[in-house]
């Protein structure tokens, strides 16, 4: 029932259900283990989140550390956002690269972000986001990059961003390859 597109990242996955509408108001399957076993990637959902953000917010790029990396399955409920994953997987041919995904309430698409990426979205119009992950929170595991980090030249269609005090002072993909390699 859903079409399952690749990004140009391919494991990066955009998943577009379909959307059933009647004079009630429509309805689609948002998620489904087989779109993933059907493609050979056994992931173990293990907690949910959702966070409810104003137009002009940049969350993130977060991702977590081994053995605490969270693959993503990220969706927006109510408005519109920029998806964005960062690719930091050691050896990657697409090591350092950024796919960028628009998320609505209207298009009701979704994005697998695997383990190893760093996930963030920038708020194009006020937007409860959504999203099922394959580890639980561990803070301590936590890591970043900075959202306008040059080297990666995000454009997060947003200016003057709203974004946390954590976020403000994430390192470059620069200092993170120094420090770290890659996940
Ligand atoms: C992520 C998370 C956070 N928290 C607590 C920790 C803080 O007290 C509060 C807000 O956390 P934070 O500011 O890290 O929330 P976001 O900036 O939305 O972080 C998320 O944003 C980007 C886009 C992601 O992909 C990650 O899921 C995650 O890093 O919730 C929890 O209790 N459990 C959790 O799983």
């Amino acid at each position: 029932m859903a079409e399952i597109k690749e990004t140009s990242i391919p494991d990066v996955l955009e998943i577009l259900p379909r959307v059933f509408k009647d004079p009630r108001g429509s309805f689609f399957e948002s998620f489904r283990e087989n779109w993933f076993t059907s493609r050979g990637l056994d992931i173990k959902w293990v907690q949910d989140n959702q966070s409810s953000s104003v137009k002009g917010t940049i969350r993130g790029l977060h991702f977590q550390r081994p053995p605490f990396a969270q693959d993503k399955l990220v969706r927006v409920i109510k408005g519109r956002v920029l998806d964005v994953a960062v690719d930091l997987r050691k050896g990657s041919k697409t090591f350092g690269q950024a796919v960028c995904v628009e998320l609505s309430e209207e298009k009701n698409n979704l994005l697998l972000v695997p383990a190893g990426f760093a996930h963030g979205f920038s708020v194009l119009e006020d937007a409860t986001f959504a999203y099922k992950c394959s580890n639980y929170y561990n803070k301590e595991s936590e890591g970043g990059i900075i959202w306008d980090d040059s080297d990666l030249g995000i454009d997060w269609m947003v200016d003057n961003p709203i974004v946390s005090e954590k976020d403000a002072i994430l390192p470059t993909l620069k200092q993170f390859i120094d420090r770290e390699g890659g996940l």
